[in-house]
């Protein structure tokens, strides 16, 4: 494993008409190039992961996972404007020399892909094997993949979706008043808005959950009035979140996240998607809530070269984080078909 920061001093524009005039990417490999140089499996994280893939995703990949560092090269960066090692809001803004703060410019899914692009061209990776992510890490997965074009072979799109949803927008838009409710939000240090943010992570997780997961961990064994598992189970997991992450960070990728439609300038997604020339495996989550299985359905159906595949869980929208062996299975299965 080798963890490196890429430096782009070249400016990076993005949609919003500001400049990014230089930027950290940080980034993580596992395993070694062939000669071939065929073997690249490019990860996207989703909002809230890092750069260490195999820690995150320790089910699909590692030492005889699905993706092995001995036959693959495996590579994740941590996505623009997160917390753990690439530009952000408490990155220093080159204009001033001050951090950013709440002067971080606003990305989109597009121009994290673009960021992505230049971190491909410095390491001279002419071919993606497999590009692979969810959620928020499978919207800039299809943005790129757009772009892409011959280099990508294989998309695979994790409960995602090719333009956020009314309903995404306003589970994100809850999180961000619930962050600006909190009244330190607008100070300038990493704890601004933290309790905001505990509870925005509090309603996130309701998106990443089905009913049906909550009554099967979270339910009572006694009759009582108050201090239900759920309600500690919510808050506890805001808590864990605050305590790895800022709301900085958390508000610019929510953001993005909302940002995300394939279509935009490109005549719809409908012609965007087809625009793909890799294969594109999109996989749906039946239990989930967020990014409904039929929208990974519609990626797999406009794609030039689509299919769909479903994960069955009671997990919800997370289970792409959580089945691993579905996964496997799945994955096994659409490169035997392919
Ligand atoms: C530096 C970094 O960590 S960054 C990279 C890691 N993060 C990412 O990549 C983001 C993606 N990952 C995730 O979103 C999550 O880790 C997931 C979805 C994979 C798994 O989520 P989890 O929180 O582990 O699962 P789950 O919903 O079952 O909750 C279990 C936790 O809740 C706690 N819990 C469960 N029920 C209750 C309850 N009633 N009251 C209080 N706590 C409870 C458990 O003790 C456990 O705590 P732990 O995480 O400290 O062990
Ligand atoms: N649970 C995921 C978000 C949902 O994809 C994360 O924290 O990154």
């Amino acid at each position: 494993m080798t963890q490196e920061v890429y430096h782009s001093t070249d400016p990076l524009h993005l949609e919003s008409g500001e400049v990014l005039r230089e930027f950290d990417l940080a980034y993580t490999t596992y395993g070694q190039l062939n000669s071939e140089k065929s073997n690249v499996i490019w990860v996207i994280h989703a909002l809230t992961g890092d750069a260490n893939a195999a820690e995150w995703w320790n089910g699909l990949i590692g030492e005889d996972k699905f993706f092995d560092p001995a036959n693959h090269f495996i590579i994740c960066a941590n996505l623009l404007g997160s917390c753990y090692g690439s530009t952000n809001p408490f990155s220093e803004n080159p204009a001033n020399g001050e951090p950013y703060f709440y002067n971080f410019p606003q990305v989109t899914t597009r121009d994290l892909a673009a960021s992505l692009e230049r971190l491909r061209i410095e390491l001279a990776i002419d071919q993606i094997h497999t590009l692979i992510g969810g959620s928020l890490g499978g919207q800039v997965g299809l943005e790129w993949a757009v772009t892409l074009g011959q280099k990508l072979k294989n998309a695979v799109i994790l409960a995602s979706t090719s333009k956020s949803s009314p309903w995404v927008i306003g589970f994100n838009e809850t999180q961000r008043m619930a962050i600006e409710s909190d009244s330190t939000w607008g100070e300038c240090h990493e704890l601004a808005g933290i309790k905001g943010l505990e509870t925005a992570r509090a309603i996130a997780m309701l998106t990443y959950r089905h009913p049906d997961d909550l009554l099967i961990k979270q339910s009572e064994n006694d009759e009582k009035l108050d201090g239900f598992r759920a309600a500690s189970y919510l808050r506890y997991q805001g808590k864990k979140l605050a305590n790895r992450f800022n709301a900085l960070s958390y508000w610019t990728l929510s953001k993005a996240m909302d940002s995300h439609d394939l279509g935009r300038n490109r005549g719809g997604i409908a012609a965007a998607i087809g625009s793909i020339e890799a294969r594109v495996l999109a996989i749906g989550v039946n239990s989930d809530l967020l990014f409904l299985p039929k929208e990974a359905q519609y990626i797999s159906q406009k794609a030039k070269r689509g299919t769909y595949k479903e994960i069955n869980s009671t997990a919800g929208h997370d289970a792409f984080l959580i089945e691993f062996e579905q996964l496997a299975y799945l994955l096994k299965s659409y490169y035997l078909e392919n």
